[in-house]
Order: structure tokens, then C-alpha cells, then sequence
């Protein structure tokens, strides 16, 4: 049991020490915090697993120096639901999607490498592909032919990849026979996908949209219960102003656009180091000053985050050491982290109901 002990000199250390290491005010940080005994007990509103043992330490350090030595510090982790104008998804604390306005920007990869790095992080998380045009998250997860099953008829159960689950329009129809859907039924099926599939309890469901700011996208947006929007674009002037048209779009159906993504920002030779500007620079960069968004990642045009895709096992689950999985993690705890602190929560979570509908993750 946890004893409100805001006045105690070791919450008002831990809270402070919070504050200088994210950058934040004391008044955010001290709500983090509790005591429970001789134990500091930290509640991250966001998802920062890898960052877990990093922050114990300058805790320890800030306690032991204000005199407050072997004060045991226990720090989880707890994502809230943030509101929204509909209902929200059973299971489903928040969706959030992953859009652009130009196609072929690496929407899809991003996606997918920024839901396995929020998986990293400690959070429970699974993807949703809408894009009928080009369903790539089947391919990229390494299971092009399989198929949801349903024990009822109503109900698919998702696929699982890399411990992940996943559900596609890919999955469901063949390409061919999606791409010419006009905007309803494109919505309808989005709506579908999200509503039919026996969704476990999820912090996050990354939705990867179609790319574009068309009618399509619009009732998309609209239909669903959009926590948040990630707009992805390359520094390409083009890219960024389809972009800047995205952002618009989110902001026309009230869902609030909470970082940018810049992907093939730059190119390093692997031979000799010097490095290319191959779509210009800093577009993603300046579109997110101008709106006053943050830059989640510059992530760089890099052989292995295409080949890694192919093969069906993103660079994020292959090669979790790399310093490009480390971006991917450090956009992940930015996202949760936006999320978190500037997202007005649900009252209630009786949306969540468990195992009773269908499979658990961990
Ligand atoms: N940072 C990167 N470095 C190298 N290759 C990349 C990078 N990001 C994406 N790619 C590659 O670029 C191509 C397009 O990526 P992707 O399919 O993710 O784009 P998209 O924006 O989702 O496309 P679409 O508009 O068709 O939905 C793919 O071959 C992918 O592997």
C-alpha cells in the first residue's frame, strides 16, 4: 500500500532529480512519485524501459547525496488512454496513427520499426495496416500468406509476429482487389479491421495509413478513435509540403498531430564516412519548428533498414543493439513521452476487458 507523502525530503529529491533529467517542472515530476516505506516508488506516464536502469542510478546518486542512503526505488511504467470524440476500441488504450502525405516516404518501415521500439520500451503494442494501396506490413513482418483465423465468423484473431500483433488488409484481400476501393468501402474496412479483430489489451495500436490527404484519409481519420497522428515526410521540399497538408488534415478532424518523423534524412558512405544530403536537408526540422512540433527522429536512408524490411524482420527486432535501433527507441520514448504528458487522459478504462475477448500479450 502506498502512503501521499509529497511533503517527505526523499520524494521531493527523487521529484527534482526527475525534473533535471527530463526536463521537466517539479510540479509533473512530483506526481510520479510516492513513498511506501523506506521505497521510492516512480510511475512513468510513458513507456521508458531501456532508460530504467540509467534513471535508478542518478536516483540513487541525488538520494544518497541529500543523505538519504539505501532508499530502495521501485520505477514502473503506466500508459494511460487519452480522449477522444469516439468511443474508444475495447482493449485498445490508444490508437495512434502513422501517415503521410506523399507516398513512398517510408511510411510503412517507420511504422513497424517505431511499434516494435515502443515494444522495447515496455509498452503493449500492436499494428494495424490500412494502407489498401500498398499493404507492405505483411511482407515486412514475414508472413505475406497468412490469414487471420475466427472461431465464431465475426471475429479475426490477430497474427502474430515477433511478438507483435498485426492485422492487414493485405491479409484479407488480395492486393489487386483493395487498390481500386473507393473512399467508403476503404473506410468501412479500416473500421472493420479495428472493430472485428479480437484485439489484446494494447497501450498502443499504430495504425499505418494510406498515404495521401484525400477524402479517403480524411474519413479515416475521422471514423476511428485517433488518439494521436505521427506524420512521417523525407527533407524533400515536395515530401514536406504534402506533409504540411497532412498535418492540416489532423487538425481539421481535431486529432492532434504529436511529432514528425524526417526518414531518409541523410546518407553515410559505409566506405568513407562523408555524408550525402540525397533529398535536401532539414525539411522535416524546419516543418516542425514552424508548427511547433517535435522531431522525433532524423533517421537516415540506410541500406539495412531496406534489407531488413524484405527479409520480413524489421531492423528494430534483428538488430536491437544497433545505433539505428537506438534512434528508432529514442522516437519511441519522445512519442509515449508527448503522449503522456500533453494528452488529456480517459476517466475510466471499462474498454479494457481483457483475456475474456480474446489473446494476451505480455
Ligand atoms: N530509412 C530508410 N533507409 C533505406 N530504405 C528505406 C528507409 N525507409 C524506407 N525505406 C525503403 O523505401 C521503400 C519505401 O518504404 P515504405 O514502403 O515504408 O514507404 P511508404 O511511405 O509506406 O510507401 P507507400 O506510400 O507505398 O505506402 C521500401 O523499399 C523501404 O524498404
Amino acid at each position: 500500500m502506498f502512503f501521499s507523502r509529497k511533503g517527505d525530503k526523499r520524494v521531493q529529491t527523487a521529484a527534482q532529480t526527475l525534473a533535471d533529467y527530463y526536463s521537466l517542472s517539479v510540479e509533473e515530476t512530483s506526481k510520479w512519485c510516492d513513498i511506501d516505506g523506506n521505497s521510492i516508488a516512480i510511475t512513468l506516464p510513458f513507456c521508458a524501459l531501456t532508460q530504467h536502469g540509467a534513471l535508478r542510478d542518478v536516483l540513487t546518486a541525488a538520494l544518497d547525496k541529500a543523505g538519504h542512503v539505501n532508499t530502495a526505488i521501485a520505477i514502473n511504467q503506466k500508459i494511460v488512454g487519452a480522449k477522444t470524440a469516439q468511443p474508444p476500441v475495447t482493449n485498445i488504450r490508444n490508437v495512434v496513427a502513422v501517415a503521410s502525405g506523399k507516398g513512398g516516404v517510408g511510411k510503412s518501415t517507420t511504422s513497424l520499426n517505431l511499434a516494435f521500439a515502443l515494444m522495447q520500451e515496455g509498452a503493449k503494442v500492436g499494428i494495424l495496416d490500412a494502407d489498401i494501396y500498398g499493404p507492405s506490413v505483411p511482407i515486412m513482418l514475414g508472413n505475406p500468406l497468412a490469414h487471420p483465423s475466427t472461431d465464431d465468423n465475426k471475429h479475426m484473431k490477430p497474427l502474430e509476429a515477433w511478438g507483435m500483433v498485426a492485422n492487414s488488409i493485405g491479409y484479407l484481400v488480395p492486393q489487386e482487389d483493395a487498390a481500386v476501393w473507393r473512399g467508403p468501402m476503404a473506410s468501412r474496412a479500416l473500421k472493420q479491421l479495428l472493430d472485428e479483430t479480437l484485439w489484446p489489451v494494447l497501450d498502443y495500436l499504430i495504425v499505418d495509413m494510406p498515404p495521401g490527404t484525400g477524402d479517403i484519409q480524411l474519413t479515416m481519420a475521422q471514423q476511428v478513435p485517433l488518439s494521436a497522428a505521427v506524420v512521417v515526410t523525407t527533407p524533400q521540399d515536395l515530401a514536406v509540403a504534402d506533409a504540411q497538408k497532412g498535418i492540416s488534415m489532423f487538425e481539421k478532424v481535431n486529432v492532434p498531430v504529436v511529432g514528425l518523423i524526417e526518414n531518409m534524412s541523410y546518407y553515410q558512405c559505409s566506405a568513407c564516412g562523408h555524408t550525402d544530403y540525397l533529398f535536401a536537408q532539414d525539411g522535416g526540422k524546419a516543418l516542425a519548428e514552424r508548427y511547433n512540433l517535435p522531431l522525433l527522429a532524423a533517421l537516415p536512408l540506410d541500406v539495412s533498414i531496406r534489407e531488413q524490411a524484405d527479409i520480413g524482420k524489421p531492423l528494430v527486432v534483428d538488430k536491437p543493439d544497433s545505433p539505428l535501433a537506438a534512434i528508432y527507441r529514442d522516437a519511441a520514448r519522445a512519442l509515449s513521452m508527448q503522449m503522456g504528458l500533453t494528452l488529456p487522459a480517459r476517466e475510466n478504462e471499462s474498454y479494457i476487458r481483457g483475456e475474456t475477448i480474446g489473446i494476451n500479450i505480455v
